[in-house]
């Protein structure tokens, strides 16, 4: 038998219950299919978890700081690894909770605990063979880990980000390989807890800052804490008794072998798209053979060019990674299908992202490189600002970093920024609203500016942009 319906989710996750809750307000006849484990990502395995372990490693990290100011840790202190993961996965469980709570307030026939894949362009099959006739279909599969096949020698011993926070206590060592954001985020924290780490990359790349400078200063600065391989010449990997062999190049250009715990990937990640049986969806792909749509309506596109009636919402989509924007995309390709076929594009917020590192990295609106590519060269100011001299930085000692502002030399209008900086999560938002609210370097500079905030060092770095501008 045949369960119709108007419009059927695959994917439980942040984006796909954005998506029922938002089709829900128009109609009743809906089914969201879950293959994995409920509860979403960011609060199982991602943004939450993560934020957990990074608090605690925050707080290791200013008792070692405590010297400095003339406070005398005495007796020491230590990390109690069974109680960090105890706090760390409590924690968890319960942002987990709420989500389930939510799952569990879904009727029967709204909510299908199975695999789904394409049979043809409206019909669904599950793993058990039921079959979903929709009328609209809202693909929210997620993404996960990239791994590559290389790190497969480790074994056992090779774990992805999920694993972390299944531990029970610390381990003693860890080769993280892939310093883009999560890779980044974990490295700091679990060698801020005591964990011997090193972390291994390719090129310059680290998080996803982009400007030169902010490259070079946050290698440096991290690299003091842990060591940082950017080259990557890896040139063995096994699997031995004691744990992972990594024989490598090190930054002084000596072969080196060292044995750690565990090899942790985190080289990027990939659109669940594979297990769906995409290709009878009838749906144009592009070259990395995800579905081609349109942000503002999450709408994708037929082989043929004409427009679908199947959406696409949240990390699969491959547009913007992140929760608030699988949310806002879950949102739209709800609101959408369940409008379907009168809908209206809805504009996507200023981008905004964040890196919870120690300094942080924050990005909100465009790049220089897109600013470039849309103004040309000349058609930008770049202003600057150095935290070393920061006065409310130095007096916390989180004296590093830097941060740029790009505007548009004709207008004045500010466009993109790029911060690595102490408690940048804050500082970009004031920036992201005020490129969402397209301000000018003039109207942001005639706000207040309370002293000694760290602000004020945005204030400098805007003023050092509308210094460049014509009179
Ligand atoms: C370690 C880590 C830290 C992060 N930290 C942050 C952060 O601090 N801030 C931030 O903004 N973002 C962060 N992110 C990113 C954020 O978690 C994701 O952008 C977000 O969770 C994506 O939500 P989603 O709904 O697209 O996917 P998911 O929540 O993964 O949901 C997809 C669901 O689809 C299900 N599914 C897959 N295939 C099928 C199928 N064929 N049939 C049925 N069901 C299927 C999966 O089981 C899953 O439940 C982090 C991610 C990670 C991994
Ligand atoms: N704070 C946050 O908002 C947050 C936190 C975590 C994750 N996320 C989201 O999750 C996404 C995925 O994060 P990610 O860190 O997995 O991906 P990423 O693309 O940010 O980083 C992957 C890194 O791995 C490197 N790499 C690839 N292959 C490698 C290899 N063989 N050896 C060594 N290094 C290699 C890449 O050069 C890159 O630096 C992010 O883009 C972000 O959207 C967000």
């Amino acid at each position: 038998m045949i369960q119709q319906v108007d419009i059927a989710i695959i994917g439980a996750g942040t984006a796909g219950m954005s998506a029922f809750n938002a089709a829900r307000k128009v109609t009743d006849s809906l089914v969201m299919l879950e293959g994995g484990s409920y509860g979403t990502t960011c609060a199982r395995v991602g943004c939450m978890p993560s934020k957990l372990l990074i608090a605690a490693a925050e707080s290791a990290h200013q008792m070692q700081l405590a010297p400095a100011f003339g406070i005398q840790l005495t007796a020491g202190y230590q990390v109690d690894g069974k109680a960090v993961m105890q706090r760390v996965k409590a924690e968890r469980d319960r942002f987990v909770s709420f989500v389930l709570q939510d799952i569990a307030k879904l009727a029967d026939d709204q909510r299908i605990d199975e695999l789904a894949h394409f049979i043809d362009p409206n019909t669904l099959e599950t793993t058990s063979g039921k079959k979903i006739r929709a009328r609209n279909i809202i693909i929210a599969t997620g993404s996960r880990p990239a791994v590559p096949p290389m790190f497969e020698a480790a074994g056992d011993r090779l774990i992805i980000n999920d694993d972390v926070f299944d531990w029970d206590d610390l381990p003693e060592s860890v080769a993280v390989f892939g310093p883009g954001v999560i890779g980044l985020e974990i490295s700091q924290a679990l060698s801020r807890l005591g964990v011997r780490l090193r972390l291994f990359g390719r090129g310059d790349g680290i998080g996803p800052l982009q400007d030169p400078s902010m490259k070079t200063l946050a290698h440096e600065t991290f690299n003091k804490e842990f060591p940082i391989m950017a080259g990557n010449e890896v040139q063995s990997i096994t699997r031995t008794d004691g744990g992972v062999a990594i024989s490598f190049i090190d930054n002084q250009g000596q072969p080196t072998t060292e044995t750690f715990d565990y090899l942790l990937a985190a080289t990027g990640r990939k659109a669940n798209l594979d297990k769906i049986n995409i290709e009878a969806a009838g749906l144009k792909l592009n070259e990395r053979q995800q579905p081609e749509f349109n942000p503002e309506t999450t709408q994708c596109i037929n082989a043929d060019g004409s427009p679908s009636h199947i959406f696409i919402a949240g990390d699969v989509a491959g547009f913007r990674p992140l929760l608030h924007e699988a949310n806002d995309e879950g949102f739209i390709a709800g609101s959408n299908a369940a409008g379907w076929p009168n809908f209206k594009p809805k504009a996507r917020r200023t981008p905004l992202a964040v890196v919870f590192s120690e300094p942080q990295i924050a990005l909100a609106g465009e790049s220089l490189a897109q600013i470039q590519a849309r103004l040309g060269e000349e058609g930008v100011v770049v202003g600057s600002m150095d935290f070393s001299k920061q006065g409310r930085a130095r007096v916390m000692q989180q004296n590093q970093g830097l941060m740029k502002i790009y505007a548009c030399k004709k207008t004045g209008q500010l466009l993109g920024t790029e911060i690595f900086g102490p408690r940048a999560e804050h500082l970009v938002h004031l920036l992201a609203w005020s490129i969402q609210q397209k301000l000018t370097l003039k109207e942001i500079l005639a706000q207040p500016f309370y002293h000694p905030v760290l602000e004020e060092g945005v204030r400098t770095a805007l003023r050092s942009a509308a210094s460049q501008l014509k009179r």
